[in-house]
């Protein structure tokens, strides 16, 4: 067989570095080892590399494959083209999942089995190889159609989701303000965006303001934009969300997490279309059409004052309430069988199905984080996935069982688990919020409610 594709091998273990080296060198084009990943980058380009075999643990740094991580990422944003192996001595699921996640072909666990490390190699040669042509062909068919609806919204057959379909549909063309309430992870923000889709303004932007996340001090900035001069750090002009959205869709995320002084600003602009920038006088009118979401009850939160019942009656013309999974159980498997299609063919997987057990585990699951619980498990599953189905071990989800006195105390010591996980990250991570949403891996929204909740 020919020897083909160059192979870099990053490790700093010197003796295992040349066992690596003599078994690959008889089958790959070109082998070059480094002990240290300090020339890593230059060395990559220098030699044209096609799959880096790269360790996950240096000695000198802290054995929790943050360096491989770290390196991952550098190497990704050099080339992203570059295949990267990761070679650890931690069966550990959570950092593997994690390192393809942010782009790893695959893994390999030490102490390896020399047959499995070749063929890990070459099937990430060959996933290189594949993936440059796709990209050739995805660059000329890209050019011909500016829409992809590759991970459209799934709206399955469930009478709930049946009806709520037969709303949207009606309202979807009308500029009618929309509620979408709802679980976390049950789909509010994509249905925002399939209602966008679906309506006359599909040509212009759909503009998302995470209300949860916006500093109160940048509030009105971020919304209605500023002048020149209007504060120390307005050094231009700059236009806000509002006038961004302008012709098109404003959708307003969490809108249940804005302080109470600050909802009065909001109803202004909504009941006028119009706005006025900081530091101005002048009103600017804007023709949006305005979407919101939250997972909060919102007449509740009026009846304790701490929603305005004004802006309540303005934003909810019609209100859309996503069911939670657990009361569409007939949509699981379907939407299970979307996410294995696209994440077997992420990561380069031939699974596509599941067995009885998996089938079974999965009805059996209440599913409390909805669609994106169900997302991220799946999408773990095709990771560690060997053949051609998923089975239930590889369905890394826990059951509730017992008793209703048992699941309140399971609840308190899984809640206590989730705060002091989230304290611990935000400390880690100084108290910044896309880095503990990226390391905990759920949205930057779901951080913040979470933070509020426990008032961290
Ligand atoms: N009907 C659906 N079909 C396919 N994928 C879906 C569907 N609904 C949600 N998803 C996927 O589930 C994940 C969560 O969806 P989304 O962010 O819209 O939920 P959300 O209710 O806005 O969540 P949160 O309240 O936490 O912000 C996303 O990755 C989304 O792509």
């Amino acid at each position: 067989m020919k020897k083909e594709g160059t192979i870099v091998v990053v490790d700093d273990n010197r003796s295992m570095l040349t066992a690596v080296e003599i078994l690959l060198n008889g089958i790959f084009g070109k082998v070059v080892t480094l002990s240290s990943p300090n020339r890593l980058l230059s060395t990559l380009r220098e030699v044209g590399a096609d799959v880096l075999l790269l360790d996950m643990n240096f000695s000198s740094g802290i054995n929790s494959g943050n360096e491989g991580l770290y390196w991952l990422s550098e190497v990704k944003k050099a080339d992203p083209q570059i295949e990267v192996v990761l070679f650890t001595a931690y069966a550990d699921i959570d950092l593997a999942v994690k390192a393809m996640q942010r782009g790893a072909a695959d893994f390999v666990v030490k102490p390896w089995n020399n047959a499995k490390l070749v063929a890990t190699l070459q099937a990430a040669l060959a996933l290189r190889k594949s993936r440059s042509e796709a990209k050739q062909l995805g660059d000329i068919k890209r050019s011909f159609s500016p829409e992809s609806s590759e991970n459209g919204m799934f709206w399955g057959t469930s009478p709930a989701m049946q009806r709520l379909r037969a709303i949207v549909e009606k309202v979807a063309d009308t500029d009618a303000n929309i509620l979408i309430t709802g679980e976390n992870g049950t789909g509010k923000e994509m249905l925002a965006r399939e209602i966008h889709r679906l309506s006359a303004r599909k040509d212009e932007l759909i503009v998302t303001v995470d209300l949860g996340a916006i500093p109160e001090t940048l509030f009105e900035s971020e919304l209605f934009g500023h002048v020149k001069g209007a504060f120390t750090d307005a050094r231009t002009d700059r236009a806000g969300k509002f006038e961004a959205a302008s012709n098109g869709t404003l959708f307003l995320d969490e809108i249940g997490n804005l302080p109470y002084h600050q909802q009065a600003k909001l109803l202004t602009a909504i009941q006028s279309r119009s706005i006025v920038r900081v530091g101005s006088n002048t009103a600017i009118p804007v023709d949006i059409r305005l979407i919101s979401a939250t997972n909060r009850d919102l007449n509740r939160m009026v009846a304790a004052g701490e929603f305005r019942e004004d802006l309540l009656y303005r934003i909810n013309t019609i209100h859309i309430e996503i069911p939670p999974l657990s009361q569409r159980t007939e949509d699981i498997v379907p939407l299970a069988r979307i996410f294995l299609k696209r994440y077997a063919a992420k990561y380069g997987k031939t699974c596509d199905g599941f067995d009885d057990g998996a089938l079974e585990k999965m009805l059996g699951h209440d599913w409390p984080g909805n669609i994106r619980e169900l997302q991220h498990t799946i999408e773990k599953a095709a990771i560690m996935a060997d053949g051609d189905l998923i089975t239930a071990d590889e369905l890394l989800i826990s059951r509730r069982e017992g008793n209703a006195a048992e699941q309140t105390v399971a609840t308190t010591t899984l809640e206590e688990m989730e705060r002091s996980m989230i304290a611990g990250a935000l400390q880690r991570h100084g108290g910044n919020l896309s880095a503990v949403a990226a390391q905990l891996g759920v949205t930057r929204q779901t951080l913040y409610n979470k933070i509020k909740k426990y008032n961290l």
